[in-house]
């Protein structure tokens, strides 16, 4: 079922264009995509343009609507866990998931909301944080938080901005996996900026690569994440290999750019 299009998208900053007639998808319920790009490519701009966040022209369509036309609290209206998740509040973890999956929906808890809470905070594996505050959390205790505050609320689309880029290795691969299976037992559409190409081609089943404000290619991850593309969008040497167990991975041999005595930029100027 055809989920999120985005047609003719484009952002601007200060008269700047970060983002130029964007178009892809459909994406579909039960997948998986990674937004890919340099730093700076505009990652988190789309991602809050796809939440209906931001203005800017063209349109994003979930289920078939324009994504502003959706309710705050109607299941259709995207979530999104931004990168930069502060938490200075004083409610505890169970309040806070709870007061998520309460969003616009009056202030009355019966125990299956709480049950759902309870059960969230389990499989994210931070049951034992249910009583601390959010402000005595660590990063990846955050991270974990602010996913479970999102997926509580079982939207149809979720969007994430670099959702692993505080945890551990476990948790990193425990997240992902937990993503990719529940958007298929939900039906849902996930989408997750990433820098770790490792883990768009393990865990997503399309990309979508930004470069110069423009989407550079679309499509399966080993379709799309060629040598020659990566050179060019990321400046680096690569090579494909796969695993014992057949999995690809892709190993960075070097930077084109190594030796050139060039600084280091910020996504714009390459
Ligand atoms: N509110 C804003 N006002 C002005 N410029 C902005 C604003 N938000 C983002 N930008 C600019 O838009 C460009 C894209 O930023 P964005 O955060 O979308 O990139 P990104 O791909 O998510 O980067 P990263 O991988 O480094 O997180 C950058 O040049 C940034 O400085």
């Amino acid at each position: 079922m055809e989920l999120l299009k985005v047609s003719g998208v484009s952002v601007a900053f200060d008269n700047r264009m970060i983002l130029q007639n964007l178009e892809f998808g459909p994406l579909y319920a039960g997948t998986v995509t990674a937004l890919l790009g340099s730093n700076a490519a505009g990652k988190s701009t789309l991602l809050r343009r796809m939440a209906g966040e931001l203005g800017g022209k063209g349109k994003v369509e979930v289920a078939g609507q324009v994504v502003e036309s959706w309710p705050v609290c109607h299941c259709n209206r995207p979530g999104h866990v931004p990168q930069d998740i502060s938490m200075r509040s004083s409610l505890r973890v169970f309040e806070a998931v709870l007061l998520a999956s309460k969003q616009g929906s009056g202030w009355v808890v019966d125990d299956e909301e709480m049950d759902a809470v309870t059960r969230m905070l389990q499989t994210l594996g931070i049951q034992a944080l249910a009583d601390r505050e959010l402000s005595a959390l660590s990063g990846g205790q955050r991270q974990l938080v602010s996913i479970a505050q999102a997926l509580v609320r079982e939207p149809r689309v979720l969007l994430l901005d670099e959702p692993t880029s505080a945890l551990d290795l476990q948790n990193q691969f425990e997240v992902l996996e937990l993503l990719c299976r529940l958007a298929r037992e939900r039906a849902m559409c996930v989408v997750l900026a990433v820098h770790d190409i490792n883990h768009a081609l393990r865990f997503t089943d399309h990309v979508v690569v930004l470069h110069q404000g423009r989407v550079e290619a679309a499509g399966p991850p080993l379709e799309v994440l060629t040598p020659a593309l990566l050179e060019k969008v990321y400046g680096v040497r690569t090579r494909l290999e796969h695993c014992s167990q057949g999995e690809p991975f892709l190993v960075v041999e070097q930077s084109v750019r190594a030796g050139e005595a060039q600084p280091v930029t910020m996504g714009e100027a390459r």
